[in-house]
């Protein structure tokens, strides 16, 4: 076991009362999961102040608390640190607590936006593909080499990092890549990492539920980049307005990338189809099977890293041009009678539109795009008539169904999803409360050479209904729909 004194290496420590030489069994930041000889960390969050539940944590058990004030009463036999910072404090201490895994692998962190778990995974296939060992902490699934864990964030607790990159340790990875949040790193669960590089994808509205001005979401991003070591790298878009402001304070070796204008990586769309993307990366051609221009962006940060990381050119445009898509973001398939079925989680007006122009960009002729599409229940209402408005305008044909209802009512949802059709593209809708069925019925409509992108839900394995979840996966269910048709 360590010792409360081990643990504590680094953490800016105001004073303390008691003695720091005990064993510690684990930190803990949430006072119910607290158990004999635990040190309870006190964060100030979001909902509530952690430090209204210390006297809990000592009840339940907690021989040390790790605090931004020291309590009026103290009790005898505890010990109180203060810390400047709960969650800065956490960070480190977590990272001590795990033997500082960070510092046994090399580990990238993508932000930005949008695309930071299609480079984080990309990322993690192309080095698999060069035959290292390799983890990743995404949004969809946390991988240490093959084996897979479940999810529940983006960037999770530092807690929760380190203890997946002490695994990592354990396995031998050597590359992890993650996605950085920008409530990561407005949290400080990133604070304590040692990272090799830094990539930023772009930035646009977003989060501003949580982050008050745009301003302070760009800031929060921009922080990941000011903490990377001079050591590390940092990659950033520079066609996006905001990829110099990442830049300007980081103590890191700076390199661009871009389509658009001059930079340290340049790529070119040759071809943009259904079948893939023709590219020119620094002067090379390569074919990928992604689709789509974003995703141009997207392979562009990925040769970066990996050339940046110290794989040989021509290894890494080999490796690209065998990439898959990402579960559940731009993921396709295209059946026997050539019908291109594409499911995305796109689930707000901005991502929506996004994917829908990026389809009629590859479009070539008079194929339909038939898209099926939902809102969430228990969230954002305002979402559901652009959501509407933007499926009618920009398909040729919108299939309105169920998301996650949750606790609401599905036709209630399906409605306020219908008000924001135009007029003249009324005949052009239709409404299918059942999701299968929807899919089903967009199968059926469609023709050879038609594109059915099948939005809102991507990777998700489940659909929520009335608050029970049960099994639901758009790809599947649209591969087997197609699949029979076919007979
Ligand atoms: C808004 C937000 O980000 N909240 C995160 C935050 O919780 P919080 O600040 O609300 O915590 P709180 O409830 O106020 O509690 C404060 C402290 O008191 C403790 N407590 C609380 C109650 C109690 O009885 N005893 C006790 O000790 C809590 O454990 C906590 O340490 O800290 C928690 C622990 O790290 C996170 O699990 C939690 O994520 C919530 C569940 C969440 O949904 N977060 C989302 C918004 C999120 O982080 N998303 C990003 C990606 C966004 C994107 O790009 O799409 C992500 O990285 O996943
Ligand atoms: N480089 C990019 N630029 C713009 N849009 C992108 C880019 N890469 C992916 N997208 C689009 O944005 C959606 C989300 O992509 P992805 O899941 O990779 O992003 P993310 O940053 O991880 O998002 P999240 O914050 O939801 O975890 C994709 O489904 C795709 O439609
Ligand atoms: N992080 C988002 C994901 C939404 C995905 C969509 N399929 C839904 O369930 O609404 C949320 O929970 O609001
Ligand atoms: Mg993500």
């Amino acid at each position: 076991m360590k010792t409360l004194k081990d643990i504590l290496y680094k953490v800016h420590i105001e004073a303390v009362t008691g003695d720091t030489t005990i064993a510690v069994r684990e930190l803990v930041f949430d006072s119910r999961k607290v158990q004999l000889n635990d040190v309870f960390i006190a964060i100030k969050g979001y909902e509530v102040d952690g430090h209204s539940y210390i006297e809990k944590a000592i009840k339940a058990g907690a021989i040390a608390v790790i605090c931004e004030e020291i309590p009026k009463n103290i009790i005898n036999g505890i010990t109180y640190v203060q810390v400047d910072n709960g969650s800065s404090a956490l960070a480190v201490m977590a990272s001590n607590y795990y033997g500082n895994p960070s510092e046994n692998l090399k580990l990238i962190g993508v932000t930005g936006t949008n695309g930071k778990t299609t480079i984080a995974t990309l990322l993690y296939q192309l080095f698999k593909k060069a035959g290292y060992k390799v983890g990743l902490l995404s949004t969809v699934k946390i991988l240490v080499d093959d084996k897979e864990y479940k999810a529940t964030h983006t960037t999770p607790d530092s807690l929760t990092i380190n203890s997946y990159l002490q695994k990592m340790n354990h396995e031998g990875v050597e590359y992890c890549f993650m996605e950085v949040s920008s409530h990561g790193i407005h949290q400080k669960r990133t604070a304590g990492l040692v990272f090799q590089g830094g990539i930023f994808t772009n930035l646009s509205h977003d989060h501003l539920d949580y982050h008050d001005t745009f301003a302070e979401y760009r800031d929060v991003k921009k922080k990941f980049f000011d903490e990377l070591p001079k050591e590390a790298f940092c990659l950033v878009n520079i066609d996006d307005k905001n990829g110099l402001v990442m830049m300007q304070n980081t103590k890191a070796k700076k390199y661009t990338y871009a389509l658009k204008t001059y930079a340290d990586y340049r790529a070119q769309i040759l071809e943009n189809r259904l079948a893939g993307l023709l590219l020119k990366i620094n002067d090379n051609e390569v074919w990928t099977k992604l689709i789509g221009s974003f995703n141009a962006y997207n392979l562009l940060s990925i040769y970066a890293t990996a050339e940046l990381l110290g794989l040989e050119e021509i290894e890494i445009l080999r490796l690209i041009s065998e990439l898959e898509s990402v579960s559940g973001r731009f993921e396709y398939f295209i059946s026997k009678n050539k019908i291109t079925t594409i499911v995305d989680y796109a689930h707000t007006p901005d991502a929506l539109k996004n994917v829908l122009e990026t389809i009629n960009n590859i479009r070539t002729g008079n194929e339909q795009l038939i898209t099926v599409v939902g809102c969430g229940g228990d969230r954002d209402t305002t979402k559901r008539p652009k959501m509407g408005n933007i499926a009618s305008t920009l398909s040729t044909k919108a299939i309105f169904t169920s998301d996650n209802p949750r606790s609401e009512d599905p036709m209630t949802i399906i409605e306020a999803i219908e008000k924001g059709v135009e007029p003249q593209n009324y005949k052009k809708t239709l409404s299918i409360t059942d999701r299968k069925q929807a899919i089903k019925t967009a199968c059926q409509m469609a023709n050879e050479n038609d594109i059915i992108l099948i939005a809102g839900k991507g990777h998700e394995t489940y659909q929520e209904i009335n608050g029970k979840r049960s099994d639901f996966d758009d790809y599947k269910i649209a591969k087997e729909i197609l699949d029979n048709l076919n007979e």
